[in-house]
């Protein structure tokens, strides 16, 4: 039997995902009926504050721009968004008006957020939003990330939100009803109703996405996300959105993963999971000691040399003698800067090139560990 899901009903403050592929029509467009059910379920969430990330832009683009199918090209994509994401929040907006509730646009990059200033930034307007009564929809800023640092699909997006403005339920909603075992097309393939840890996933396929050319991602970037969320304590169902009302209930529909560790430091979620290195630092045995097990800053002292083009703010690797990657962490220095430092202790620096110099190359609050 199914296990009563009393952290789902009892979450005050959700982040609710929703796919591509339930938002749009087979012909590419919005489907406006999807759209209309989905807010049905969303305004009646009583007591609860819920924050919607919603993909959907690029699909939507698709057939006003004479489209069938999602382009191969960055560019066409980021055209293809950029035209469908303000027919997306007219649409959003006009159906929660139908409620007299308002909607605000919140367009994220995962690289901006891994900032600390940017990441509050978007925490402030996030509750700001919430504490106003306006349900905040979220997307990422298709038109102006890059390939390298995008998310492309939104699950990971989601996970990284819901951890951001300190939710306590992520649900994730496609056109498939949970996670199953395999292709869920194929026959006696069976739904997973829980996932308790890692070990529960062994020997599942997670396919590609579904219907071709809308969703991204498929079950690959679902089960990322429900791992990130759950290792931060958050729990997360999984489920078709027809079934929205019945999970936001606590009901046993969909697969539900339990949390599996607690609540970490707010910005470096995003630094390990969503920012992309612009370059490595190599680090002597004994820094990498420091930084893994006395939690200390990176010194000068221990680094050994720089690899890549990057500015001081950027985030970049640390990495091993063997150059295995152990950290991340945003740089105080410019890359052509370091092979002034390499080896040499911050004392010493400051003393040959003023006091700018007595810092750590990545103080501690700003530097993530990797899991081995
Ligand atoms: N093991 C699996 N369990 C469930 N669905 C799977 C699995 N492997 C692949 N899929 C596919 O993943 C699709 C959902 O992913 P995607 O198309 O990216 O959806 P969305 O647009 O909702 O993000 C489903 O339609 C399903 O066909
Ligand atoms: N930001 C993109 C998300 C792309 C996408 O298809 O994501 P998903 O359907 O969640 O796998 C958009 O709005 O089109």
């Amino acid at each position: 039997m199914a296990t009563a899901r009393q952290d789902v009903s009892e979450a005050r403050r959700i982040v609710v995902k929703i796919g591509s592929s339930s938002l749009t029509t087979a012909a590419g467009g919005i489907d406006a009926d999807r759209v209309d059910a989905l807010v049905d379920v969303l305004v009646k969430q009583d007591g609860r504050q819920i924050v919607l990330v919603s993909s959907g832009a690029i699909a939507a683009g698709l057939a006003p721009l004479g489209l069938v199918r999602r382009p191969a090209d960055l560019a066409s994509q980021q055209a293809a968004a950029s035209v469908g994401q303000g027919l997306l929040l007219a649409r959003y907006t006009a159906s929660f008006a139908r409620y007299g509730r308002r909607v605000g646009q919140v367009l994220l990059t995962a690289d901006d957020t891994s900032r600390r200033t940017h990441y509050r930034n978007a925490y402030r307007t996030l509750d700001q939003l919430l504490t106003m009564g306006v349900l905040p929809i979220v997307n990422e800023n298709d038109t102006v990330a890059t390939d390298e640092i995008r998310f492309g699909d939104n699950d990971r997006l989601a996970a990284l939100v819901a951890h951001l403005v300190h939710a306590d339920l992520l649900v994730l909603l496609s056109d498939v009803d949970g996670l199953y075992d395999g292709d869920p097309a194929r026959p006696g393939a069976r739904r997973i109703a829980e996932v308790t840890g890692p070990e529960d996933l062994t020997g599942i396929e997670l396919g590609r996405a579904g219907r071709a050319g809308v969703g991204t991602g498929g079950m690959v970037t679902k089960v990322e996300a429900a791992s990130i969320a759950t290792a931060a304590g958050l729990p997360v169902v999984l489920t078709a959105a027809s079934q929205a009302g019945e999970a936001l209930a606590g009901a046993p529909t969909g697969t539900y993963f339990r949390p599996t560790g607690r609540r970490s430091a707010d910005r470096l979620l995003w630094l390990a999971h969503a920012s992309a290195p612009r370059g490595a630092v190599l680090l002597d045995a004994g820094a990498v000691r420091a930084i893994t097990e006395r939690g200390g800053s990176l010194l000068p002292a221990g680094i050994t040399g720089v690899e890549g083009e990057f500015v001081a703010g950027e985030p970049i690797e640390l990495r091993d003698e063997s150059g295995r990657a152990v950290a991340r962490g945003l740089v105080n220095f410019d890359a052509r800067e370091i092979p002034l430092l390499i080896g040499r202790s911050t004392r010493e620096l400051a003393r040959e090139l003023g006091p700018a110099y007595e810092r750590e190359v990545v103080h501690r609050d700003d530097l993530v560990l990797l899991r081995a």
